[in-house]
Order: structure tokens, then C-alpha cells, then sequence
């Protein structure tokens, strides 16, 4: 029978039938300081150790400052929970990479970065974004705290098949258009929830020209359509970017695996229970202007009226949205000043991600009233980065340079945005009050945040294009 890319790599990790469910064993376990502190406590109560502390991998990342290595540099509250983690890392024989270590980085960042995940594995985090790595032709998802306790105890966990969604987008990417432009394209033609209930499989050849860390933005934000998990299967690119890291397999360990994860892909005649189809051709920069992903135009679109969707509930989500956003409809995005700009995050915090703005940065300087971070993923990528003289081309500018973290993605440290603020963001999530209570995110790609930086409102990046 004809399967899924999706369908081998779980039918090769079931360790056992649980009625319709099936018990899967976990590869690679990746923790951080916020998900974690519960799921030790339950181990603890039960007296239980962890199982395979050799198969997890921790870092700090969301309540860390990106402006001092200090782990109290947040507060009390922050302070205790990295300190948990690194106690019960100790504990536990768990790999940690704390603050001011070589390896630390955002989980999603430092994983890949480290050779961690690997084409075929099963990867679990307590973290919504673990899809990220799926950008391996690994099965990747989030999971819950007592998830992250069963992982922890028995190195398996509980699962039901879930559906499976084909997204093919096909032709070459216009200039300007990068890989969070397609994500979010996707995600605007799917919507917020499109694919619940889904583990998405990218393909197509526009997907397999994508780079490594391309991929990774495009799997990273699979949630944010509603989806379980996102997929690409691994290909010579895959295997190039794997190829000497430091946790990647050595020598004949080497020569197997590639054996082996050349076989990873979808058959030719597979069933999906839904197919998507793009073109690359009609996708422009984008821009979300709401409060959920699927809110999202091009850039030369004009804002959306409610009266533009014929679903009532997107209509009324619509209504909401413009309000909490102080939106009118028909308003041009390049009428919209900006007063913050944030570039970083697991979608966007590679290395890619920061040539791409500094391309952009090197051609002018901040606006007056903007104030713009660039925050680079994993210290890995701020070495990168230096060693490139990217910091000095975002300084120059009047971007500031910070340390690696979550940063401004979520308010959990010490980069929160007040009410009213409106940013220009090239994470993943536009919820209300996400960056700060009263603050409205736009989410839009490195190069399309530094153009605003630099243009202290929305501008089309194809405006910069070749322009140095
Ligand atoms: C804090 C963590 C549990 C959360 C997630 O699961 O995604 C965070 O990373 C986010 O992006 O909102
Ligand atoms: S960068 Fe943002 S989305 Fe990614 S793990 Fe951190 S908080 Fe979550």
C-alpha cells in the first residue's frame, strides 16, 4: 500500500496499540525552562528518574534578558524557573546549555544548529513550535506538561493518527518573496485553523528550492494554520546541512542513515486527505494586519473590510480585530507607522534571517520614532554574525544588537511593548497582547521588518531590491 511520509515515520516508531492509539517512542527530547519545572515536580512525587537524560537536550530561552547574561536580569520569578531548570537538569544528567554557554539558543534554533534532529526521528518539545523541525523530515510537534512527564519517565508517548494534508506550492519565488512570505500566504489561503487536526506535508518545487533554514521558517509557523506538525522530505540539501555537525552520525553511522533517510518521502501515488495548491508567482511580501496569522494581506493590498468575508465568524473576527489593531478597512499598510521593530525569534532568528535584514539595514537608517531589535537566535548565529560584521551593519543603522533569546516574541522577559505600541515583527504569533498588553504585532519577514524600520511604516521590500 502507498503511504505518507507522515505514515512511515509513525508506523516506525509504534511501540505498542492502545486501542485506535498508538504508543510512540521518542527520539529526541528537547526542554526548556518554562514547560518543564511541572513535569520534574511529577517526577519527582512519584519517584521516578529520567529515563533516556541522554536522548534530551536543554536550553534557556523565553525568560532570559537579551541585554545581560545575569539570570536574575527578569526578576525573582524568572530567575527561580531558569535555576529549576538547571537544578533539575543536574538532577536528571540532562544536557543544559544556560545562559552565556556556547551552545544556548532558542530551542528550535539550537537543535537544528547542533545536528540534534534528524531526518525520520520522532522529536517532542513543550513548546508550540517543535513543528519547526519537521523542516528535517522529522515528525516534530508540541506537547503538554504531563506529556513532557511521560516522555520524561518512559521515553514514549500516547498518539492518534492524525490526518494528513498535502501543500504543494509550485514556480519560481518572485524577487523579495522569502519563506515567511509563503508560510504566511499559506496560512491566509487556509486560515488560522486550515489544518487542525493535520500534519502538514510541504512539497513542490518551489519548497525544494528552499534552503535548509528556509524550510525551517515554513514548518516553524504549521501550528499557527491549526496544524499538528509540518513536513519536508529530507533531500541532498538536508543531508549537506547535516553533514559534519556536531550530534549528526560519523563515518559508516553516516553512510547508513543517509541509506536510510533517502527512503523518507512520501510515495508517488500517496492518499492526503487534503490537498493544497500555491503558486509562488501570486505571492507578494506579506504583512498580517489582525490578530491571528490568517489575517494577512500583501503588502499593496488594502486593508480588509469585514464585509469581505462571507464566513460569519471570520467577519466577526474581523470586526475585533481591526478594532484591538486601530485599523480602518481600506487603508494602505504604508499609511501605518510603526513605532518598534522586532527581527529574531524561532521563525526567523537564523542566520539567513540576519543577512537578510542587514541587506536592507546597510541601505538607510532607523527612523527617528522607531526603536528596532535585532535579536539573533542561538549565540551560534550572533557568532555567525559577527564574524560576518552583520552587528556593525544593524548599529550603523540604529538597530540594536542583542543576546540571544525569545526576546520580544512573547512577554515573558524584559522586552515588552506598552499599549498601543504597533511593531513590525518577524516572529509568528499576533494575538492580542502577545508582545505587551495593547500592543499590535504585524508579523512580516526579516527584510520586510527592516524595511520598516528603516521607512518608519510598512514598505515594500521589492522597493530595496538591488538597491546597494
Ligand atoms: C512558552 C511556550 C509554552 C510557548 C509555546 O508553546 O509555544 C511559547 O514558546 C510560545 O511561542 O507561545
Ligand atoms: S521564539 Fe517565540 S515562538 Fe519561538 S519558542 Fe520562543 S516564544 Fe515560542
Amino acid at each position: 500500500m502507498s503511504t505518507t511520509l507522515y505514515d512511515k515515520i509513525f508506523q516506525a516508531h509504534i511501540v505498542d496499540e492502545i486501542g485506535d492509539d498508538a504508543l510512540l517512542y521518542i527520539d529526541r527530547h528537547l526542554i526548556h525552562e518554562v514547560t518543564s519545572p511541572q513535569a520534574f515536580d511529577g517526577l519527582v512525587q512519584k519517584g521516578r528518574k529520567v529515563r533516556r537524560p541522554d536522548l534530551t537536550f536543554a536550553t534557556m530561552d523565553h525568560s532570559i534578558s537579551t541585554r545581560s547574561l545575569a539570570i536574575d536580569a527578569c526578576g525573582p520569578a524568572n530567575k527561580l524557573q531558569l535555576q529549576t531548570l538547571a537544578d533539575n537538569c543536574a538532577a536528571n544528567g540532562i544536557e543544559l546549555f544556560p545562559v552565556g554557554h556556547q551552545k544556548q539558543g532558542i530551542v528550535h534554533v539550537m537543535g537544528p544548529e547542533l545536528g540534534l534532529i534528524k531526518p525520520g526521528m520522532t522529536v517532542v518539545c513543550g513548546d508550540s513550535h517543535t513543528a519547526t523541525h519537521g523542516a528535517f523530515g522529522a515528525l516534530a510537534f508540541g506537547i503538554g506538561t504531563s506529556q513532557v512527564e511521560h516522555v520524561f519517565a518512559t521515553q514514549t508517548l500516547k498518539q492518534s493518527k492524525a490526518k494528513c494534508m498535502k501543500v504543494e506550492v509550485t514556480g519560481a519565488r518572485p524577487l523579495g518573496v522569502t519563506a515567511k512570505d509563503i508560510i504566511l500566504a499559506i496560512i491566509g489561503k487556509i486560515g488560522h485553523a486550515g489544518a487542525t487536526g493535520c500534519v502538514i506535508e510541504y512539497c513542490g518545487d518551489t519548497i525544494e528550492g528552499l534552503s535548509m533554514e528556509e524550510r525551517m521558517t515554513v514548518c516553524n509557523m504549521s501550528i499557527e494554520a491549526g496544524a499538528k506538525a509540518g513536513l519536508i522530505a529530507p533531500d541532498q540539501k538536508t543531508f549537506e546541512y547535516l553533514e559534519g555537525r556536531e550530534y549528526a552520525p560519523k563515518g559508516a553511522d553516516w553512510d547508513a542513515a543517509v541509506a536510510y533517510w533517502k527512503t523518507l518521502k512520501s510515495d508517488a501515488d500517496a492518499n492526503f486527505d487534503v490537498v493544497v495548491e500555491l503558486a509562488a508567482k501570486d505571492i507578494a511580501p506579506q504583512v498580517t494586519w489582525g490578530t491571528n496569522p490568517g489575517q494577512v494581506i500583501g503588502v499593496n493590498q488594502p486593508i480588509p473590510a469585514p464585509e469581505n468575508f462571507s464566513d460569519p465568524i471570520d467577519r466577526d473576527s474581523a470586526v475585533k480585530a481591526l478594532k484591538y489593531m486601530d485599523l480602518k478597512a481600506g487603508q494602505k499598510l504604508s499609511d501605518l507607522t510603526v513605532n518598534h521593530v522586532f527581527i529574531g525569534s524561532c521563525t526567523n532568528g537564523r542566520i539567513e534571517d540576519m543577512r537578510a535584514a542587514a541587506e536592507i539595514a546597510k541601505q538607510g537608517k532607523v527612523a527617528s520614532h522607531v526603536t528596532a531589535i535585532v535579536v539573533p537566535g542561538s549565540v551560534t548565529v550572533k557568532a555567525q554574525a559577527e564574524a560576518e560584521q552583520l552587528d556593525k551593519v544593524f548599529l550603523e543603522a540604529g538597530f540594536e544588537w542583542r543576546l540571544p533569546g525569545c526576546s520580544m516574541c512573547l512577554g515573558m522577559n524584559d522586552d515588552i511593548l506598552g499599549q498601543g505600541d504597533r511593531c513590525a515583527s518577524t516572529s509568528n504569533r499576533n494575538f492580542e497582547g502577545r508582545q505587551g498588553r495593547g500592543a499590535r504585532t504585524h508579523l512580516v519577514s526579516p527584510a520586510m521588518a527592516a524595511a520598516a524600520a528603516l521607512a518608519g511604516h510598512f514598505a515594500d521590500t521589492r522597493d530595496f531590491v538591488g538597491n546597494d
